[in-house]
């Protein structure tokens, strides 16, 4: 059976001032998952959440459901319900009745309501606060009110389009762990709209990472941080050390002034490229038996590991998270593996990435 729920082909979205919001957007989504657009503000995370709901239509391509084109599907024929980041809650109704709001528009029977309301309350861990008020709910509440609205219609895909930011982080950090729990147990597909990474890398089974309307890359949350395609998805994922480098041959990168082994292979020789380098994967040692000489800028106490910041004798930032201390000042040698260094073509798109991939193992096989 085809577990596509919804998929874009060839999606745009330009206003008639001219502003172009989305440049050509195309995905596949599968029922059950538990989607992230991740991106900065403006990049048109909440246009594609929009689209798909049917607030707002594309300018040209076309969105299916369940393989049926639904363009030209009212907002309120489609199998969607969305969380709005202000919870969008009515102040003057009580629990029950927000939850109830969208089946008594549809004329539910009143016995089935109060059944199903009951039920949707219970599932965020809310039975028995039908009839408070709004007021008298805190803010992770009214956030579980705003999704038992949201699942008590029963549709196929929910919509949240930053529902967490407005709690403060340890609540956030909570409702993390309870939104990917109740996704489990709903076994819905959950499209979720964020710009904040460490929650996209919690939550998802796949992140799409957007910049500028357009897609950068694609992947599990594991892909995306050990893989990122270019510069700005290795910026905007976790903790990067990036600099300029030179792939001088398969199997060996310049970068720093010295040249060193890698992983990385079928890139054209003299080619400049961009190299990463997580500040995890990089460890303290003498400068004799360092791969790269830097001196300590700045160290930070950070609960599990210290943070320096050194740079080398280019002026290079090295960003370290080690368990072991350094002295401020003092110059010590980093060492790390071959597989550390991530080597990236400038500016690649993911479609050429996908390409480059191909022809290499193509070409290894022969
Ligand atoms: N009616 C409109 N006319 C012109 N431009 C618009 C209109 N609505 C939205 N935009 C523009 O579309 C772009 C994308 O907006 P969108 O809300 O999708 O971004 P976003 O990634 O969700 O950002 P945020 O995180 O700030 O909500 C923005 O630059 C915005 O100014």
């Amino acid at each position: 059976m085809d577990n596509t729920i919804i998929r874009f082909e060839n999606v745009t979205k330009s206003y008639d001032d001219g502003t172009v919001v989305l440049k050509n957007i195309n995905f596949e989504l599968e029922r059950g998952k538990f989607y992230t657009l991740l991106g900065p503000s403006g990049c048109g995370k909440t246009t594609i959440l929009r689209i798909i709901a049917g607030f707002t239509d594309a300018s040209t391509g076309d969105v299916f459901f369940n393989g049926k084109r639904i363009n030209d599907v009212p907002a309120n024929e489609r199998q969607v319900n969305t969380v709005f980041q202000d919870y969008a809650l009515f102040p003057h109704l009580n629990v029950f009745e927000n939850v109830a709001f969208g089946l008594r528009i549809k004329k539910v029977k009143e016995a089935e309501v109060k059944e199903r309301v009951q039920e949707a309350l219970k599932f965020v861990n809310l039975a028995g606060y039908g009839s408070r008020e709004i007021s008298e709910m805190s803010g992770g509440q009214r956030q579980r009110v705003a999704i038992a609205r949201a699942i008590v219609n029963d549709p196929d895909v929910i919509l949240l389009d930053e529902p967490l930011s407005a709690l403060d982080l340890k609540l956030r950090t909570e409702m993390q762990y309870e939104l990917r729990e109740l996704q489990q147990r709903l076994g819905k597909t959950f499209i979720f709209v964020t710009h904040d990474q460490e929650e996209a890398l919690a939550m998802s089974d796949e992140i799409f990472v957007l910049s500028q309307g357009e897609i950068k890359q694609s992947g599990t949350p594991v892909d995306i941080y050990d893989e990122p395609i270019n510069r700005f998805v290795a910026d905007f994922i976790g903790e990067s050390n990036i600099v300029d480098g030179i792939m001088i041959e398969d199997y060996r990168v310049k970068f720093a002034g010295k040249e060193f082994e890698c992983v990385d292979a079928g890139m054209k020789p003299n080619e400049k490229i961009d190299i990463v380098i997580r500040p995890e994967d990089l460890e303290i040692t003498t400068p004799e038996n360092g791969k790269l000489i830097v001196t300590v800028d700045t160290q930070l106490f950070r609960g599990v590991h210290y943070e320096l910041s050194t740079y080398d004798k280019d002026g290079n930032e090295w960003l370290v998270h080690s368990l072991k201390k350094a002295e401020v000042g003092a110059e010590i040698g980093l060492d790390f593996d071959p597989e550390a260094i991530h080597v990236m073509r400038l500016n690649e798109t993911e479609e050429d990435f996908d390409k480059r991939l191909e022809a290499y193992g193509d070409e290894e096989h022969e």
